[in-house]
């Protein structure tokens, strides 16, 4: 190869010979090369892997030559001008031969340059018809022939160069102008391409040197690149994994949200012994996924002892056990809001939820902290509602020693402490104090937290998503809800419709939730009829979700067979009637006396809040809630 770089492909002895003529009577050190069709892109490919940094081709290679080589090709064909040239030769012979005169056409022959002839041709009024060869066609009414030869011109003349029937035939070659423009333009691309390798070895060197260990994966999950970073933290060659598909290395790595969905999403992977937190984020052009990239950094929980910590977690019954597939939804607004609730599970900000009794907060929540880069850690879900106020302080924040009486001998971390590293869910946030509001908001802005009786400060890494059935900014309005908490909580909203916004969901619910049940209860599952599905879809639901899992639990204990009907299913609904009206008696009262009774008449027979929570066909946080709102209405009224 020689100093000069830029390399020529030239289709035959001839064009090569006359390309070495002029390039040596310009002092260009190019290097010149002949090539059949066939061994051209052979040819191509050894010029570029011995250095060449750009090729000039002819042009019926040039298509072919420039997909399989990765440096820059030029396509050396006629130019405009030089078909003009020939053309007005053509003209001027045919005149001084007095043959313009019987204005027979010319023929045209030459699939690359046909196009441009005919419209050079029509400006200087010369007649043309297009040849496929110079046998075939009529030859005898022909002017003259006009063909496109593979060569360099050698003359400026206007003479014919050869004749076929006594058919004078001319060619149209390639200008020594247009091979110049071919060099200067090789050279501006080598001189373009240096740019862009330049701008790319400074990003490759930032890259490799980043902190955190990057790969990139393509469309098909092929791994296209991997850092030094990544290199050391896999302890893989980029041999060993450049071009294997991306589940090999990372078999936990769920690409599909990504290249599918184009979304961002943070997962927690393993090689073995070692365990990796990765950020997997799309790879867009022009708004199409291409591919993804990974940044990967060391998880603060290793694999081995992964075990451990599930173990500790299951053993201490911090564990979420619920994930975004199992939350069932063929409604289009779910469906978005899921995908929201995927979003903001790769950040750390506070998340509020807010829906009805039943319609799956929790499950949400769950979900959130199993798909975040916390899903190693506990996962704490706090009823506020369910405890009183002064417990609650207590049980959230912890205590220091002797900070009251009947206090631990040691003093006892509270829940947020307990959260560490994890998440913890605060349910029915509506029902907290002012006062307890004051504390919460203090965590939420500073992350830390304070024991009562206590004095030290002490940080906490937790993620928190409180939820709730309450309208915030009501009780804002009210002014039993602090507005400045309110705004810290709710910059990650999600709503969740109540099911009977979403009778879509029915089918689905009930095929889910029957088969889960029955399994459970070993019985057999049951087939809902078309009839079945309608009285379902048009109740109303108050217990959303939770009341139609206990109708199904109803259904599977009492049928016989396994095909239930629409009459079955409103018997259900009645045997839920006559437990309330029948077997109990009602008292006098307000709504709220009569309500209370009742909880508190189902809980004394069965001795639990969940059983009570299942006859009545509300959660257990509702029970609590109810019950505490009435006892704190009554010692507001005895206060008074
Ligand atoms: N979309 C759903 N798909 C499957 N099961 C669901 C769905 N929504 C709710 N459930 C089921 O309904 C029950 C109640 O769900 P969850 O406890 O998450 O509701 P919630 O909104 O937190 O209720 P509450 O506010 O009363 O505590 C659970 O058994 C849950 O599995």
């Amino acid at each position: 190869m020689q100093t000069n770089k830029i390399a020529l492909i030239a289709p035959n002895k001839d064009f090569t010979l006359r390309a070495v003529d002029l390039f040596s009577e310009w002092g260009e050190k190019i290097h010149v090369a002949v090539a059949s069709r066939e061994d051209s892109i052979a040819i191509a490919q050894q010029l570029s892997e011995r250095g060449a940094d750009a090729l000039i081709c002819y042009a019926s290679f040039n298509e072919t030559i420039k997909t399989t080589v990765n440096i820059p090709t030029v396509s050396l064909r006629p130019s405009m001008l030089d078909i003009l040239r020939s053309l007005q030769g053509v003209k001027e012979w045919l005149v001084k031969n007095g043959k313009w005169v019987t204005q027979q056409p010319v023929g045209l022959i030459g699939d690359a340059i046909i196009a441009e002839a005919t419209v050079v041709a029509d400006i200087l009024g010369i007649k043309t018809t297009v040849l496929s060869d110079i046998q075939a066609g009529e030859l005898a009414v022909l002017a003259a022939v006009v063909r496109e030869v593979a060569d360099i011109a050698n003359s400026q003349g206007s003479e014919p160069t050869s004749t076929v029937n006594d058919i004078p035939c001319f060619s149209i070659t390639v200008g020594h102008e247009t091979v110049f423009e071919s060099v200067r333009r090789a050279r501006e691309l080598v001189l373009a391409g240096r740019v862009e390798r330049v701008k790319l070895e400074q990003f490759k060197a930032v890259m490799e040197f980043t902190g955190e260990g990057i790969v990139a994966v393509d469309s098909q999950r092929r791994i296209t690149y991997i850092n030094h970073t990544a290199e050391k933290l896999l302890n893989k060659s980029k041999v060993q994994v450049i071009g294997c598909l991306a589940a090999t290395i990372f078999p936990d790595a769920n690409l599909d949200d990504t290249l599918r969905y184009g979304q961002t999403r943070i997962a927690e992977v393993s090689d073995g012994d070692q365990g990796f937190t990765c950020r997997i984020v799309p790879m867009l052009i022009s708004g199409q996924t291409v591919g993804a990239v990974l940044t990967i950094t060391e998880a603060p929980f290793a694999a081995k002892d992964k075990d451990r910590a599930s173990r500790a977690l299951a053993e201490s019954g911090y564990k979420a056990t619920y994930n975004f597939e199992d939350f069932i939804t063929a409604n289009t607004f779910m469906k978005e809001t899921l995908e929201a609730a995927k979003s903001y599970a790769c950040v750390d900000s506070t998340i509020l939820i807010n829906g009805d009794t039943g319609t799956g907060k929790e499950i949400i929540a769950q979900s959130i902290h199993n798909y975040s880069p916390r899903c190693r850690g506990p996962f704490v879900a706090v009823n506020c509602a369910a405890l009183p106020e002064s417990l609650l302080e207590s049980e959230l924040f912890g205590y220091e020693s002797g900070a009251f009486t009947g206090a631990r001998k040691n003093g006892k971390k509270g829940l947020f402490e307990q959260a560490d590293k994890g998440t913890i869910f605060l349910d029915e946030i509506g029902e907290v104090s002012l006062g307890m509001q004051a504390r919460l908001l203090r965590v939420l802005q500073q992350r830390e937290i304070m024991r009562v009786g206590g004095d030290k400060v002490i940080p906490v890494d937790v993620g928190i998503i409180a939820a709730t059935h309450r309208n915030l900014p009501d009780l804002i309005e009210k002014g039993v809800f602090r507005r400045d908490l309110y705004y810290r909580l709710s910059i990650l909203q999600l709503r969740l419709l109540p099911l009977s916004a979403r009778p879509e969901d029915i089918p689905l619910l009930v095929e889910n939730i029957a088969k889960k049940l029955s399994a459970k209860l070993f019985k057999q599952s049951l087939q809902f009829s078309a009839g079945a599905i309608e009285v379902l879809r048009r109740y109303q639901w108050p217990g959303n979700v939770r009341e139609l899992a206990g109708v199904i639990e109803r259904l599977i204990i009492l049928k016989k067979d396994t095909n239930v009907t629409g009459d079955d299913v409103k018997k259900v609904f009645d045997v839920k009637s006559c437990q309330a009206d029948g077997v109990r008696t009602v008292p006098n009262g307000t709504m709220e006396e009569i309500e209370y009774a009742i909880i508190m008449q189902v809980l004394k027979e069965t001795g639990s809040h969940e059983k009570a929570a299942k006859i009545l066909g509300i959660s257990t946080t509702t029970i609590w809630r109810k019950i505490k709102l009435f006892q704190n209405e009554r010692n507001d009224f005895n206060l008074k």
